[in-house]
């Protein structure tokens, strides 16, 4: 593996063309950079392509055309399983817990192909030091757990391969507000471990303010990208995704 590309970007989707089978394109030309520990957010209105940007970081769906970087090496067209090892992880949308497993079961499933068990218990001490949820329920049946808490036992399985970069997929699906918030306390966490996060929200206002940088699709490209703040701030965008209200009234359109 090399080490830190010459761009300084860990992850980087460039100019990509991507759908499902004969249907029309979703991505048209799109372009994400992910720094090394730095969390991105993708935003965008329902159906505008974001699980597909990860679905192509993770190698589940190949792309037509355009390059996947991993820390500056051409990845493009690889699976899953090689994109893992290049240090991809991705944390699915909706629950993925075995629910009759216990916490640990689930957790050490996600070192399965490490070999030296000495670091799979290191790896495994570092996420239960990471979640503490994940330490105290340890023994406990997954399925037990609060939706929240099952989406910490997915973060914490997703590290144990110590990847460089995590892509989630909306994350605070199905939760409540206040669960929402301690599952985004942990996503900075993860980022204080030091490891980059590209994240898919619907929940876009609150996964702004978490984010580092932001990226705003429509059309299957990057509409609007840049500091997660300066979007926030952005009137015109806080009307057109982020529920929020405009500035000043919309403009009479010119005849
Ligand atoms: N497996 C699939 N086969 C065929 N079409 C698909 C498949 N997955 C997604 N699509 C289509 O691709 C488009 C983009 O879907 P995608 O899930 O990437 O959007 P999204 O922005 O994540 O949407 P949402 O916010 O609703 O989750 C949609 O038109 C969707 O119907």
């Amino acid at each position: 593996m090399a080490s830190d590309s010459d761009s300084g970007f860990l992850l980087e989707l460039d100019d990509i063309r991507a759908g499902y089978g004969r249907a029309a394109l979703v991505l048209r030309g799109l372009t994400v950079r992910v720094p090394a520990g730095a969390v991105v957010c993708l935003v965008g209105p329902n159906g505008a392509g974001k699980s597909t940007v990860l679905k192509v970081a993770s190698g589940l769906l190949a792309p037509r055309s355009g390059r996947v970087l991993v820390d500056g090496v051409d990845v493009t067209g690889r699976g899953p399983q090689q994109l893992l090892a290049a240090g991809v992880a991705h944390v699915l949308q909706g629950h993925s817990v075995f629910r009759e497993m216990t916490v640990a079961e689930n957790v050490l499933l996600g070192g399965y192909t490490i070999k030296d068990k000495a670091v799979v218990a290191e790896r495994a001490d570092f996420v239960r030091d990471l979640f503490p949820l994940v330490a105290e329920r340890w023994t406990s049946l997954a399925g037990l757990l609060s939706g929240g808490q099952q989406k910490q036992v997915e973060f914490a399985r997703s590290l144990m391969v110590r990847p460089r970069v995590v892509l989630l997929d909306e994350p605070s699906m199905g939760l409540d507000p206040k669960t929402t918030g301690v599952v985004f306390e942990q996503i900075v966490r993860m980022r204080e471990a030091g490891t980059a996060v590209l994240l898919v929200e619907q929940n876009a206002r609150r996964a702004l303010e978490t984010a580092d940088i932001g990226c705003v699709l429509d059309l299957g490209r990057v509409h609007i990208s840049g500091p997660a703040r300066e979007l926030l701030a952005d009137p015109q965008l806080g009307e057109l995704y982020l529920g929020g209200r405009p500035a000043q009234p919309p403009a009479t359109p010119k005849r």
